[in-house]
């Protein structure tokens, strides 16, 4: 019998820009129905890595798969499958979120879903203002939701509750959960220890773009925990691109 094949694979990619290198003979996966929080020093390469698994960005050399598929020549039906939500949130600014979120629900044929998201993020008291007008928090609630419609099987998170207050962190972290348990896979990148303790099935600390250290948040942090591990593997490593 064949081993399952993971929904996100990455296996040795090496990526420069210019004479940077940013990705090292990266390497790493994440399974369905799992969280898969990333950490790593500004600069390490995770926003890299995402963007070459979510397809828009080619690796110079090394293999990515997402749902068995080379997400960069990727098809309309497979993107539907991949849930992204950028960093910057990436949405565009004079359209109001109630009318961008329905506009996403038609794209996936998800109309039924989304007023729950609405609700669940809190989105309704601001959902006929428009983007320029939100809070930076309330901008990554919407690009959350975003992210969500359509239930895709794979879901990529890039600092999803950077910015956001304590209640809406709660929320955002119940609705990632909520994701992983109805059996998708989800990738999140993160700068919190706590966000890692609560959410990660595995973590994944990236230094220097290449993967430091992978496993269970107990694996990874041995006796010493997680915060003492990540400053022990990554200390000396920023590369913030200051080079
Ligand atoms: N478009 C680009 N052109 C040139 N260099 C880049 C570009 N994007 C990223 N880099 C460099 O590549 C390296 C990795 O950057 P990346 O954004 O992937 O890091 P990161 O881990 O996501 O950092 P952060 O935590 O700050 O988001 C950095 O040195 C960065 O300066």
């Amino acid at each position: 019998m064949s081993a399952p094949v993971l929904p996100v694979f990455v296996d040795g990619v090496t990526h420069h820009y210019g004479s940077k290198l940013a990705l090292d003979n990266m390497s790493w996966s994440a399974p369905q129905g799992a969280i898969t929080c990333v950490l790593g020093p500004n600069g390490a390469g995770k926003t890299t890595i995402m963007e070459m698994a979510e397809g828009l960005r080619r690796p110079e050399s090394g293999t990515i798969r997402v749902l068995d598929t080379d997400p960069w020549s990727a098809n309309a039906a497979h993107r539907r499958r991949v849930g992204v939500m950028l960093q910057d949130g990436g949405l565009p600014a004079s359209v109001k979120p109630l009318r961008l979120l329905e506009h996403f629900a038609t794209l996936y044929d998800a109309k039924d879903e989304f007023p729950a998201l609405v609700e669940q993020l809190g989105i309704n008291d601001f959902r006929q203002t428009s983007v320029r007008r939100l809070s930076g928090g309330q901008r990554q609630r919407v690009a959350m939701a975003a992210a969500l419609i359509g239930k895709p099987d794979v879901v990529f998170l890039d600092e999803p509750s950077a910015g956001l207050d304590p209640h809406a962190r709660l929320d955002v972290w119940e609705l990632i959960r909520q994701t992983r348990d109805r059996g998708a896979c989800v990738v999140v990148t993160t700068h919190s220890f706590d966000e890692a303790d609560r959410l990660a099935d595995q973590v994944i600390i990236v230094a220097a773009g290449s993967v430091a250290a992978r496993g269970t948040i107990a694996e990874v942090s041995g006796s010493g925990g997680l915060e003492k591990t990540y400053f022990a593997l990554t200390r000396g490593t920023r590369g913030l691109g200051l080079a």
